[in-house]
């Protein structure tokens, strides 16, 4: 304990004022209850409730995965009888997970470490999905905040065309695209080229995202792709 003290001590004031702020924060505490790695998998929670996005014998392609709460979220839901953290292949599901960063192991879960927006990276997602198709693709890529929120906003809203160019390839008629974004002036432009693409476009803004964040997440549903279209 005195050694976290100490950490604090030495720290900047932004991030003593993160790590106060993770010390009050009521899903910090429930993800630790939990036992899963970030907080962030309430958010996605929330959404599976009231979407029921995440099912079984399904084909998933996390992108921005690490440090894996999302994908600890899916592969409970998925694998309810695996407790253990451990690469398995369970049943039909194929959960792909890619990050930039590391990513611990999780039940079922095929890891990439890369970068999405490289084609080296999204080959090796291609060999991996040996051709089957995708069910639902997860975007929480979040780019590195330089405090500068338009051009935080103008990577974010790259990070969303990639994986939706990335959709538009692999997903399934009818599959499920979730896309983070950080609010700004290019946001409406991105949401009529989604509703172009999916029939429903929801708009959410999860209890768990902060409210100081300007993070949203469109759920695209049904995405209207002919079966022949894009990968074969
Ligand atoms: C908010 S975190 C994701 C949290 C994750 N959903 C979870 O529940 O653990 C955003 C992630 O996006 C990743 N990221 C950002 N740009 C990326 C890129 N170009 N390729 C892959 N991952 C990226 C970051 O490394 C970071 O880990």
């Amino acid at each position: 304990m005195f050694k976290y003290y100490q950490q604090c001590y030495y720290t900047t004031t932004s991030s003593k004022r993160w790590i106060a702020r993770q010390i009050r924060d009521k899903y910090v505490k429930k993800a630790a209850q939990d036992n899963f790695r970030a907080r962030s998998a309430y958010k996605l929670q929330e959404l599976d409730n009231k979407y029921n996005l995440i099912t079984p014998n399904s084909v998933i392609v996390d992108c921005g995965a690490s440090p894996g709460s999302w994908c600890q979220y899916i592969s409970r839901k998925i694998f309810p009888s695996k407790n253990v953290d451990v690469d398995v292949n369970v049943d039909n599901s194929l959960i792909i997970a890619v990050d930039l960063l590391p990513i611990d192991p999780i039940t079922g879960v095929k890891i990439i470490q890369g970068d999405f927006t490289e084609l080296v990276t999204q080959q090796k997602i291609f060999d991996l999905l040996n051709k089957r198709h995708v069910d639902v693709i997860l975007n929480d890529m979040a780019p590195n905040f330089t405090g500068n929120h338009f051009v935080d906003h103008v990577r974010s809203m790259e990070l969303c065309e990639c994986s939706l160019t990335f959709a538009e390839l692999v997903l399934k008629p009818g599959g499920t695209f979730l896309c983070k974004f950080l609010m700004g002036e290019s946001e409406s432009e991105f949401r009529n080229k989604l509703k172009s693409k999916f029939k429903k476009i929801r708009y959410e803004k999860p209890h768990s995202s902060r409210n100081k964040s300007t993070e949203g997440y469109f759920v695209c549903l049904e995405f209207n792709k002919n079966v022949t279209d894009g990968m074969t």
